[in-house]
């Protein structure tokens, strides 16, 4: 066993949707946990649910600060107190249509954000990262499952956030191969901690298809809009692969084991998929079957930029990471539910 609390692992955005239920992970696998968060997309009720979940005890082991990547002095303070053997990094912004209407926005949050990181972690000899990438990263793909060898492609400034990102990795990897870098391709992560004290909370209208679902199942939406009915699929609408929040986050202990555990690891990346496919009309009927809830929609045209179908192949994280998705569409919504009945306006509550 490499995990004991002696281990500190710094996570950044922390407080965000995946962080919060990482972190969980984290503490329960006996790590001990620095989070940094500027609360953009986020919370500190999310933190103090965190503390909830794991208990008094384990809650010892997580510190947090508030404080912004874009600042370096932020990241010096941090880092000038505390040694991390690891960091985590999910800080970023993460909603495509935004990215396209705000790209220097974007550019800030993940590029520049970014950047200061690696500087402070070189500065304070930390280099062992965890980095949150995107199947996005594989643009309209040619061919399904998703492998990751294949040719890489942004198709908007979100994704060319991510697709630097990774280049930049590797980059600093291939100068300085010291570093030991795993890069987790995320599908569509969804679902919610078993608790239901924990769980997806965007601000504004969601983007995101499940949270959406969600905000239509607690009144909160009218109808969900259905962006495309005609594609050529089993049922006319698009495919993903949704993945559910707690296999992810334990991808992310899976992929820290890996670090600590491979000197030569370099800087490489894996698919955090099911590799199985669900298009949007059956994630609809998992979801009401789930609520037992109606979910209204309207059919709607494409949304540009949107692939017909992709979803992961698996097969490298199973075989380097030990790692495997555990469950289920069906787990998803139940889990996503029970999260949504208990916050039916997230950690807020109603405004
Ligand atoms: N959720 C998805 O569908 C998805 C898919 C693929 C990749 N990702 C990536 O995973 C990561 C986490 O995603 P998430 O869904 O948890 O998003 P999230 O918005 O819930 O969490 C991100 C957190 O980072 C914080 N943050 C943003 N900029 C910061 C900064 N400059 N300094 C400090 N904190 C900052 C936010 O306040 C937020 O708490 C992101 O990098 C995202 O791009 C997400
Ligand atoms: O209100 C909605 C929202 C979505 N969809 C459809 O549902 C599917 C899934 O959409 P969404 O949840 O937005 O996920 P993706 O478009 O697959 O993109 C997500 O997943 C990518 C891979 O992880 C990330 O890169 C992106 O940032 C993230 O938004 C797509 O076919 C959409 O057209 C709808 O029909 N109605």
């Amino acid at each position: 066993m490499v995990s004991s609390s002696s281990q500190k692992i710094l996570v950044t955005g922390g407080a965000g949707f995946i962080g919060t239920h990482t972190v969980v992970q984290l503490l329960k696998g006996g790590f001990s946990v620095s989070i940094i968060d500027n609360f953009d997309n986020s919370v500190m009720e999310a933190v103090d649910r965190v503390r909830e979940v794991v208990g008094p005890h384990l809650s010892q082991n997580l510190e947090f600060t508030q404080g912004d990547l874009r600042n370096r002095d932020d990241l010096e303070k941090l880092f000038s107190k505390t040694t991390f053997d690891a960091v985590i990094h999910f800080a970023g912004l993460k909603a495509v249509a935004e990215s396209v209407a705000k790209p220097r926005r974007y550019f800030d949050f993940n590029l520049v954000g970014t950047i200061n990181l690696y500087e402070v972690m070189a500065k304070y000899n930390c280099k062992k990262m965890v980095f949150s990438s995107s199947a996005t990263v594989y643009g309209q793909p040619e061919k399904i499952p998703c492998e990751e060898d294949f040719k890489l492609q942004a198709m908007n400034p979100y994704g060319r956030t991510k697709l630097f990102l990774e280049e930049i990795a590797r980059d600093i990897q291939k100068a300085e191969p010291e570093w030991r870098i795993v890069l987790l391709r995320y599908f569509n992560p969804v679902g919610a901690h078993e608790s239901g004290k924990l769980g997806e909370d965007p601000k504004g209208i969601p983007n995101n298809l499940m949270p959406y679902i969600q905000q239509v199942a607690v009144g909160r939406l009218p109808e969900l809009n259905v962006y495309g009915y005609d594609y050529p699929t089993r049922d006319g609408s698009a495919i993903r692969d949704y993945i559910h929040v707690m296999d992810l986050a334990d991808g992310h202990i899976a992929a820290l084991r890996k670090l600590f555990t491979m000197e030569n690891i370099g800087c490489t990346a894996y698919n955090l998929g099911t590799g199985r496919g669900t298009s949007v009309f059956e994630m609809v009927a998992a979801f009401e079957k789930a609520s037992g809830k109606n979910i209204p929609i309207k059919l709607c045209p494409k949304r540009p930029g949107d692939a017909t179908e992709v979803y992961a192949s698996t097969e490298k994280a199973e075989k380097e990471l030990g790692w495997k998705a555990k469950y289920g569409v069906e787990e998803m919504c139940r889990d996503q539910w029970n999260w949504a009945k208990n916050n039916p306006w997230g950690y807020a509550g109603k405004p």
